[in-house]
């Protein structure tokens, strides 16, 4: 299900972000941006970027206060490292009430491995963001614990759709898959670009002009498949005409053994990797 929510009263009244590194900090940018109030929210991260030190410093956005004074939030984000859970439990626990929506991004962390971490917790929800969700281009998939009531739903669906479109997971096992294909997926396309730039240098073009060139060719390709809303297969044949370069390249990527099958490989190994990181 995807929509695009994004008002005031839907978002939580309290929110505490746990981690606000790379993911963390790129969705809080993205509600920032789109209009969630800076006093609703604490942050506690012990690395805190430059950028959201500026923000602590101007919008009233609460960093790394003291927790004794803290109360459990509306909605709990844990944006820390999956590795890092055991140890950062005993300090975020008190925060996990029973009336606390819990959202973790952590990758192959389940449902029953966080309400061990967090004994107090309530609903819990599985969220699966990716990066782009720090300029509103996020693809989220979530699954929510069977105690999530309505509004902790919605109050999710508020939240994840502010940095991008939502997909609902009926499944929890299908989160690992998930963090294979579209959290980790946009490192896949920053490696594709990086595959076309060195091959265009091999072909003879300047290191920074095969960059420039192969950078702008996924943007234009991307703004291409998001602006056609056609097929990526049809739009694949409007490049390739019959008997030309195009079908030549496409004749070795789609070889039995060419990129559908190392792409099939890249995201079984995630989807592993997802599960070795539970417990
Ligand atoms: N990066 C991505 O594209 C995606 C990441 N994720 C998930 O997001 C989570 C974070 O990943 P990522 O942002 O890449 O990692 P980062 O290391 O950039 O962010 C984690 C942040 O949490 C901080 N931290 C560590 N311990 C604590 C603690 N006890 N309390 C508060 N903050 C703490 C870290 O500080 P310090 O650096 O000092 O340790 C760091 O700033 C992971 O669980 C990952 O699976 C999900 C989807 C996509
Ligand atoms: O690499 C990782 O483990 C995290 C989860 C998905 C994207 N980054």
């Amino acid at each position: 299900m995807s929509s695009g929510t994004d008002r005031q009263a839907d978002l939580p009244h309290s929110l505490l972000l746990v981690g606000a590194g790379k993911m963390g900090g790129a969705m809080l940018e993205g509600w920032l941006a789109k209009g969630l109030d800076p006093a609703r929210v604490t942050v506690l991260d012990p690395n805190p970027s430059p950028a959201l030190l500026d923000f602590a410093g101007t919008a009233g956005l609460r960093l790394n206060p003291d927790k004794a004074g803290l109360a459990p939030p509306e909605v709990l984000v844990l944006g820390i490292k999956p590795q890092a859970l055991a140890e950062a439990a005993p300090d975020i626990a008190p925060f996990a009430g029973p009336e606390t929506l819990v959202i973790s991004i952590l990758a192959g962390k389940t449902v029953g491995d966080l309400s061990r971490a967090l004994p107090q917790a309530g609903a819990i929800v599985r969220a699966m963001p990716n990066l782009p969700a720090s300029i509103g281009s996020g693809a989220t998939g979530a699954y929510a614990s069977p105690a999530a009531t309505p509004r902790q739903r919605e109050l999710t669906q508020a939240l994840l759709s502010a940095v991008g479109t939502v997909e609902w997971i009926e499944r929890e096992e299908l989160i690992d898959a998930v963090t294979a294909l579209s959290g980790s997926g946009p490192a896949y396309v920053f490696h594709l670009v990086e595959c076309l730039s060195s091959a265009g240098r091999e072909v003879g073009l300047d290191p920074e002009v095969a960059e420039r060139l192969a950078r702008q060719t996924v943007i234009g390709a991307a703004e291409l498949l998001a602006g056609s809303g056609l097929d990526p297969a049809v739009l694949r044949r409007n490049v390739t005409s019959p008997g030309g370069t195009t079908a030549a390249a496409l004749d070795i990527l789609m070889a039995e053994d060419g990129l559908g099958a190392l792409m099939r490989r890249a995201v079984e190994a995630a989807k592993r990797r997802a599960a070795e990181l539970s417990g």
